[in-house]
């Protein structure tokens, strides 16, 4: 079995950066939005900070698609701890004006980022811990559940769940291949269908989450857990991880075009972009 899981699938997403020499990197990366502190060789806090929501457009997946790169390059660091700095939300996924009277070609723009974001962090070796401090909406509830583990804010009024259904769009089979892996069939097919949102003991009760703690111990807590993982033997740990993902990973690795497609049809759809028009006035509106 190929232990080489990243550089497996990635030559397949961005040909020939998998062979781009390992460098030195500097300790931690700050940009207007996001920060990425080095806590030791091993682990990292990555920290998005896009507010009001850090919703995601496509010149934000491709910095954070960039940044996916430069951990894996890393051969040190094990593993990253996903948050957000943004008060009360972790992401409320893509951004709707990237949807919305959108022209078709930067809408597969788009659709391509996703795809790289979720091939990257599904597929990779190293250990995500989702620490997540707020809202976890649409395409940042799919982000969360491509963790390896997801630690929550004791907070009721904090919601994580797929609405797509409501607005006529039918989630990708790679994002429902995501939550069947991580609540089982029958629970995904009642979230999906019936656009569920839960709040932290709702989600902890159906696995969507491991653990619920109050907002101050949040970073510490998942720092906790992190070293412990880090102490696991590294290569028996990822070949687990690989052997596990492998599956759900192909099916879209190797069917991108098609997944493409069925995104930019549903979404030029006259009836979804008058949907998604009164989605946003509504959420202006509030
Ligand atoms: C189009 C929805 C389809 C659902 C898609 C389902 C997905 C399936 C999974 C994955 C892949 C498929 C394709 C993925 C698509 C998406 O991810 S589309 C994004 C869907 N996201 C949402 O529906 C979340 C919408 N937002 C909210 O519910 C709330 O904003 C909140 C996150 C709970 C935060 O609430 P609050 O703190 O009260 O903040 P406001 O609602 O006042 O929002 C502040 C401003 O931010 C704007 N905004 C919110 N979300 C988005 C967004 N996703 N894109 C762009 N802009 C967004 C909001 O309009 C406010 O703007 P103003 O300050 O009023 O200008």
């Amino acid at each position: 079995m190929s232990i080489n899981f990243y550089s497996k699938f990635f030559p397949l997403i961005k040909k020939g950066v998998a062979s781009v020499p390992f460098q030195l990197r500097p300790l931690s990366t700050r940009t207007d939005l996001f920060n990425v502190e080095n806590k030791s060789e091993e682990y990292a806090i990555f920290r998005l900070n896009k507010p009001p929501v850090n919703s995601l457009n496509l010149e934000y997946l491709n910095l954070l698609n960039n940044q996916l790169d430069e951990f894996e390059r890393n051969p040190k660091l094990k593993g990253i701890i996903l948050t957000s700095d943004v008060k009360s939300t972790f992401s409320a996924g893509v951004d709707i004006l990237e949807m919305y009277k959108c022209e078709p070609k930067r809408l597969e723009a788009v659709w391509r980022a996703v795809q790289d974001f979720w091939i990257k962090l599904y597929g990779s070796k190293k250990i995500y811990i989702a620490a997540l401090n707020g809202h976890v909406l649409a395409l940042g509830c799919a982000i969360a559940m491509s963790c390896d583990y997801r630690i929550m804010v004791d907070n009721d009024k904090t919601k994580i769940g797929i609405t797509a259904v409501l607005l006529g769009i039918n989630a990708p089979s790679w994002v429902k291949n995501t939550m069947i892996n991580t609540i089982g069939f029958r629970e995904t097919e009642k979230s999906l269908k019936f656009a569920k949102i839960y709040n932290p003991h709702q989600a902890l009760k159906l696995g969507l989450i491991d653990e619920i703690v109050s907002s101050d111990k949040l970073l510490s807590r998942s720092e906790e857990v992190m070293k412990t993982w880090c102490k696991i033997p590294t290569l028996a740990r990822e070949m687990t991880k690989e052997s596990m993902r492998s599956e759900t990973l192909g099916k879209l690795v190797n069917n991108r075009e098609v997944d493409v497609q069925e995104f930019i049809t549903s979404t030029m759809d006259p009836h979804l972009q008058d949907n998604l028009g009164k989605y946003l006035a509504s959420l202006k509106k509030k």
